[in-house]
């Protein structure tokens, strides 16, 4: 067996790293022969907590989980890892738009890029989910020069999770019953916010082995242009007014299929959703992390060019963009504070 695969994951002590924890310790994500070394950080106040997740995992008897270090302490928490899954940070409560956290929050995200530049690997492959994710992870990048911004990215998984089901569950609606699994290449772009442009034109639903595009399946454009797209868009704040709490069951499920994604690839002719930083593709400004569709090869993405975009999709793109461009702007003055 190889060395173990050193995992940092931060808000340990929360309601995502409940959900996700299991499934990393267990293999499912970096591979049933992988050993596991999990690092776990919260906030000193959470030491009591965290130790109690320390003894679940024990009590997991997971073979591939070889060691656990858990810590309110950076250089303890990043010291040599492969991997930080950087979910830390203060969530949304209902009436709360993304933006009202970023004051609350950006600044964990310089802390943990400072953390990163001097004690991960230079090699480390970096996946920002607390929000707002896609400005944390352009700040977490921005104060760890020493690592390649490709190994920056930050979850819109989710949203493209959430497109795929939506457009499932429409098709049962007709009697076509397909799984989220079996809808392809929806393109979430932009800011996992409200902004974000969840796309399904180039979207492909595989109906008893035939490749259908996805509008021509649904026959329905007036909700693929209109209730489709807010229903994604405002998911998350759906979830938060029912359940009181963020999504966790499910942003664990799309943190693992991201990071297992990334790790292993993506299948041929498919892409998925990442936010990454931006060289500039589909007129958005480079350096911005922005959500693309990217196919994954070798463990290195590439956004995925020459897409045919409407006048409609570049409007809507543009808003996302804007709004990033906004985010950016202020988290930069927040941090210069
Ligand atoms: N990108 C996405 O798709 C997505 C999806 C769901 C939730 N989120 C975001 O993920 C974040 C975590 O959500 P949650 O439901 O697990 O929240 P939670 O409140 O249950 O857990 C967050 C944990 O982070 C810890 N924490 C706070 N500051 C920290 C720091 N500086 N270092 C380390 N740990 C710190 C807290 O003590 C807490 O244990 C929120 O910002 C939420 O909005 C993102
Ligand atoms: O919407 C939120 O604030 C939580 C999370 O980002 C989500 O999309 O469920």
């Amino acid at each position: 067996m190889s060395e173990p695969l050193r995992v940092l994951i931060t808000g340990a002590a929360g309601q995502i790293a409940y959900s996700l924890l299991y499934s990393i310790a267990k293999g499912d994500v970096f591979g049933a022969n992988q050993p596991i070394a999990l690092h776990l950080l919260d906030i000193e106040v959470m030491n009591n907590v965290l130790n109690g997740v320390v003894m679940e995992l024990q009590d997991c008897a997971l073979p591939l989980l070889k060691e656990v270090i858990a810590t309110h302490e950076y250089p303890k928490a990043f010291k040599d890892v492969d991997v930080a899954i950087l979910v830390g940070a203060m969530p949304r409560r209902e009436g709360m738009e993304r933006k009202d956290l970023l004051k609350a929050n950006v600044k964990i995200f310089k802390g943990q890029g400072e953390a990163l530049n001097q004690y991960a690997k230079k090699t480390a492959k970096i996946l920002v989910v607390g929000n707002p994710a896609n400005t944390n992870c352009f700040i977490c990048r921005k104060y760890a020069p020493s690592i390649p911004s490709e190994n920056f990215t930050c979850l819109t998984r989710l949203d493209q999770n959430r497109a795929q089901g939506q457009i499932a569950q429409k098709l049962k609606e007709s009697n076509v019953l397909v799984s989220s699994l079996d809808v392809s290449n929806v393109t979430i772009w932009g800011n996992h916010s409200s902004t974000q442009y969840p796309d399904v034109n180039h979207a492909v639903v595989n109906i008893q082995g035939k490749a259908v595009p996805a509008r021509e399946a649904v026959k329905d454009d007036n909700y693929l242009d209109g209730a489709f797209i807010e229903t994604v868009q405002k998911r998350g704040a759906a979830v938060i007014a029912a359940r009181k709490l963020s999504s966790a069951m499910s942003a664990a499920k799309a943190i693992c299929d991201h990071m297992r994604d990334w790790w292993t690839g993506t299948a041929a002719g498919q892409w998925v959703s990442m936010g990454v930083v931006s060289d500039g593709s589909y007129a958005t400004e480079t350096g911005l992390v922005f959500s693309f569709p990217v196919n994954i090869s070798g463990g290195a993405w590439s956004i995925v060019q020459g897409l045919s975009i409407s006048d409609k999709a570049k409007e809507r793109i543009g808003i996302t963009l804007n709004e990033l461009v906004e985010e950016k702007n202020d988290a930069v003055a927040v941090c210069s504070d």
